[in-house]
């Protein structure tokens, strides 16, 4: 049997940091237990306790952009240094750990997606549900044909200022929240519906059916993307909202904030 170790050794030399992805309990033990190794957990939930951990929105099935996201938060909140090496540990099969990424943290390379949850207005737990409702219904579409949504999150009271209604509020007297399973069943009901959706930062659903007027002035969207994008891109600006499209067109979401297109996503990759 040839030496792996020395055939791989490159690999695993001269490494700062460990990043574990979802570990199990044992394995991040083994890892802890080694004194001189800095060990950072990512992942949708804390579960071994880690007290250098990075938390992840949603479970990316991508590994470029799950690994990508990780050491974005792990720079913000200070982890990870520009230029660091580090061994990246994750799952690319069903189960455990099996595939070790040797990655550099490159700072310019951050795209501020980790920002879009960690330093918006709404509650992160709310960014990441209307994400996913986002993502579900491009997975879906209605009765397998495409539909756009556009659904503005956070700083609801000024949003409202800033549109007018394309027709009666379903939502006036109703306590819907993103996060109820209810909404999953209104997912087909909502994507008929023409405008956006006002969602307050506690994840209240305010309005649907709003007629965005900010001043576009000055937004900068790639070329190409219509009016309901141009739409979300400038009531970011205009307000501490964050904005979530789903694309009639190409069937990506993209979420905005400060005016600026944070994240690009392909539902079919969730
Ligand atoms: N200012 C606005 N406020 C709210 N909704 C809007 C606004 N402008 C457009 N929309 C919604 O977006 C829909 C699609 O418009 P348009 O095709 O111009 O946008 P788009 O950016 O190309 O989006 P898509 O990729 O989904 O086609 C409209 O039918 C309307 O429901
Ligand atoms: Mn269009």
């Amino acid at each position: 049997m040839a030496n792996m170790a020395a055939l791989f050794g490159e690999i695993l030399s001269d490494v700062d940091t460990v990043v574990l992805f979802s570990p199990s309990g044992s394995y991040y033990e083994r890892f802890a237990e080694e004194e001189d190794l800095d060990v950072l957990v990512v992942g949708t939930e804390n579960a071994v306790g880690a007290d250098a951990f990075v938390e992840l929105p949603l479970e990316f099935e991508n590994i470029a952009q799950r690994v990508h996201f990780g050491l974005e938060g792990a720079m913000e909140a200070g982890y990870i240094d520009d230029g660091d090496v580090l061994l990246c540990a994750t799952n690319v099969f069903e189960g455990s750990i099996d595939t070790v990424s040797r990655v550099r943290a490159e700072a310019s390379d951050t795209s501020g997606v980790y920002d879009l949850f960690s330093s918006s207005r709404a509650d992160p737990a709310v960014i990441k549900d209307v994400l996913e409702l986002a993502v579900e219904l491009g997975k879906k579409g209605q009765k397998g044909k495409p539909v756009g949504a556009l659904f503005v999150v956070g700083d609801a009271g000024k949003v409202m200022n800033k549109s007018r209604p394309l027709s009666y509020n379903p939502f006036e007297k109703s306590h819907v929240h993103v996060g109820d399973p209810i909404v999953n069943v209104m997912l087909k009901e909502f994507s008929r519906l023409d405008g956006a959706f006002v969602i307050s930062d506690s994840g209240k659903i305010v309005s649907a059916y709003r007629y965005l007027e900010p001043s576009a002035e000055g937004v900068d969207i790639p070329k190409g993307l219509g009016a309901r994008h141009m739409a979300a891109g400038a009531i970011t600006r205009d307000t501490n909202a964050t904005a979530i499209v789903l694309s009639e067109s190409d069937g990506l979401v993209r979420a905005f904030k400060n005016g600026e297109l944070l994240l690009e996503i392909d539902p079919e990759d969730y």
